[in-house]
């Protein structure tokens, strides 16, 4: 990595100047430039001199012992902007798009932010075919609904929007019909100038190569809620251990960011918006930085876990049982990130089916999607003996065990898994609330887990479980979920829990809203989602 980030406390970890220490400089001392996209050395287009950046005349003053970042970018220059960098090596192709978890309710699919980082991917045929001009062209249509920024949030009543935030929001809404190729551009030039950074990410990446980027800009677009924008931003910087992403990458990927940015917004592109960006993306950075350095203290990046039983339940459908290496704390309701051995370096999100056991085994539900790698392996390959990394726990669908409060849970498909531990955990606490579950599916033989539910139901009078089934036959409750628990209720003292497919949680949070639970007692699944609902 060329790009050592300095820390400042010390004038610089990599004998960089104290004054240089939030900006890393990429141009070597005698004024070689980094590589150029197409592979040689050249000097970097139009960054400053040291000292005469505007990004480095607006930064910050440093902060002692803290890692920092970027450098400055200009635009290129309109008449000739640079050859677009080459594509990385080819690599295999790419498993496709997977998701055992939905997002929060707040953001549809096309506006979520990186849940965890799935490095970014090969691919990256940056401006292959592309004419050297062609990015100039703010008018051209969405070449691709895989990366749609979202709108930038209202700034809440009375708070005005900084004057950073409001360059970042300019840039992003240039940047929204060509952002695909500066996705493109970024990976691109990202794994040219630094190669030892490819390592970290799959060898094949998928439809969700654009994930780091996209995520970069949505924290970016969320700058001004403070509070927010560090749960999340902290949560991304522990689960990038797994990946082995150090603090001297940062100031790598801040530069790469910025050149895409600069290339593919160069209307809104000037040196005052580049240093609200510069600002921004040290203050992201920063976060993220210091989150994993703590974690880094009591966690490991990630565990082992030996496959102790595998049970079929459908053809589809698998239980998969594990024994971590070591003591693997979460809590009911949670989830965490999986990697089998056979795609080293794709994550999945699997919610934990079970609360805490004192044998310390874990378990998840897995249903084999037909274009889903990981878990198609999981169900159909993965045997007791084989051995799986988990990352840290996450997620705050757990139960508020300070209140009384029933709790109305809804579990499509194997998004039953968490709320069949959100009832052993009540279970556990020994206090009678009333627990009102019900389990939908599509067809009665996907009611994989109703066997499990009712020997529960059986064990504690106050729980109760509904089977739904929307698209076939039943004896029971026909319907999709949120249609029938609007005909239960009144849930006046009731949380309510949310968890399956991403259609049904937002048609689940509106039908409850609509039957009078404020949203603040509404939870659910949180993957991918800024803004998922608080816990009550
Ligand atoms: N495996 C896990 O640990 C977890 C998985 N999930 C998610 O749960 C989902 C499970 O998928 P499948 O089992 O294939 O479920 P599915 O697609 O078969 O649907 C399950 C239930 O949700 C209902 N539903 C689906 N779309 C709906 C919509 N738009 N509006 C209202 N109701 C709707 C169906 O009618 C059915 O009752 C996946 O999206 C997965 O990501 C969520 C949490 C944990």
């Amino acid at each position: 990595m060329k790009d050592a980030a300095t820390r400042s406390a010390d004038g610089g970890a990599h004998g960089r100047g104290r004054d240089r220490g939030w900006f890393t400089p990429t141009q070597p001392p005698d004024g070689a430039g980094a590589p150029a996209p197409d592979g040689h050395s050249r000097p970097q287009e139009g960054s400053p001199p040291p000292g005469q950046g505007a990004a480095e005349a607006a930064r910050p003053a440093a902060r002692p012992g803290k890692w920092v970042a970027v450098r400055s970018v200009k635009p290129p220059a309109p008449a000739g902007p640079s050859p677009a960098p080459a594509p990385p090596p080819a690599a295999p192709p790419s498993p496709p798009p997977e998701q055992q978890r939905p997002p929060g309710h707040q953001w549809p699919p096309e506006q979520q932010p990186l849940a965890e980082h799935q490095p970014l991917a090969e691919h990256q045929r940056p401006a292959e075919h592309q004419r050297p001009a062609e990015h100039q062209r703010p008018a051209e249509p969405p070449p691709d609904q895989r990366f749609r920024p979202a709108p930038a949030p209202a700034p809440a009543a009375g708070a005005a929007e900084s004057p950073d935030t409001h360059a970042v929001r300019s840039t992003l809404a240039e940047l929204e019909p060509v952002a695909d190729k500066a996705t493109s551009y970024f990976y691109a030039l990202l794994f040219i100038r630094n190669p030892d950074l490819r390592a970290l990410f799959p060898v094949a990446m998928d439809t969700q190569r654009d994930r780091l980027f996209k995520a970069l800009l949505t924290a970016a677009r969320h700058a001004d809620d403070a509070a927010t924008l560090t749960a999340y931003l902290s949560r991304l910087g522990r689960g990038h251990r797994k990946y082995g992403t150090r603090p001297e990458h940062y100031p790598a990927v801040g530069e790469c960011l910025l050149a895409a940015l600069a290339r593919y917004a160069p209307a809104t592109w000037n040196e005052a918006t580049e240093a609200a960006w510069v600002r921004t993306y040290t203050a992201i950075s920063q976060i993220m930085i210091d989150a994993a350095a703590e974690d880094e203290e009591q966690s490991p990046a990630w565990w082992q876990a030996e496959i102790v039983r595998h049970e079929l339940r459908t053809p589809d459908i698998a239980v998969v049982t594990v024994r971590p290496d070591q003591p693997y704390p979460f809590l009911a309701g949670q989830y965490t990130t999986l990697e089998t051995p056979w795609w080293p370096r794709v994550w999945r999100h699997y919610s934990f089916s079970a609360a805490p056991r004192p044998d310390g085994l874990l378990s998840f539900h897995v249903k084999a999607v037909p274009a889903g790698w990981v878990s198609g392996a999981l169900v159909h390959r993965a045997r007791p003996g084989d051995v799986l990394r988990l990352g840290p726990p996450a997620g705050s669908m757990i139960v508020d065990h300070s209140t009384d409060n029933g709790l109305l849970c809804l579990g499509g498909g194997t998004g039953i898994a968490p709320i069949k531990a959100l009832v052993e955990d009540v279970a556990e606490h020994g206090r009678c609330r009333p627990v009102e579950v019900f389990y939908g599916a599509r067809h009665t033989g996907d009611l994989y887990d109703i066997d499990t539910m009712l020997q529960l139901q059986r064990a504690h009078n106050w729980l109760s479980v509904r089977p739904v089934v929307s698209d076939g036959p039943t004896r029971g409750l026909s319907g999709e979920l949120p249609a029938i628990v609007r005909q239960y209720g009144p849930w006046p003292a009731y949380d309510a829990y949310l968890s399956g497919p991403p259609g049904m949680i937002r048609s689940g949070v509106d039908a409850l809203v609509g039957i009078g639970i404020p949203s603040h007692r509404i939870r659910h699944d949180e993957i991918g989602g800024l803004m998922a609902a608080s816990p009550g």
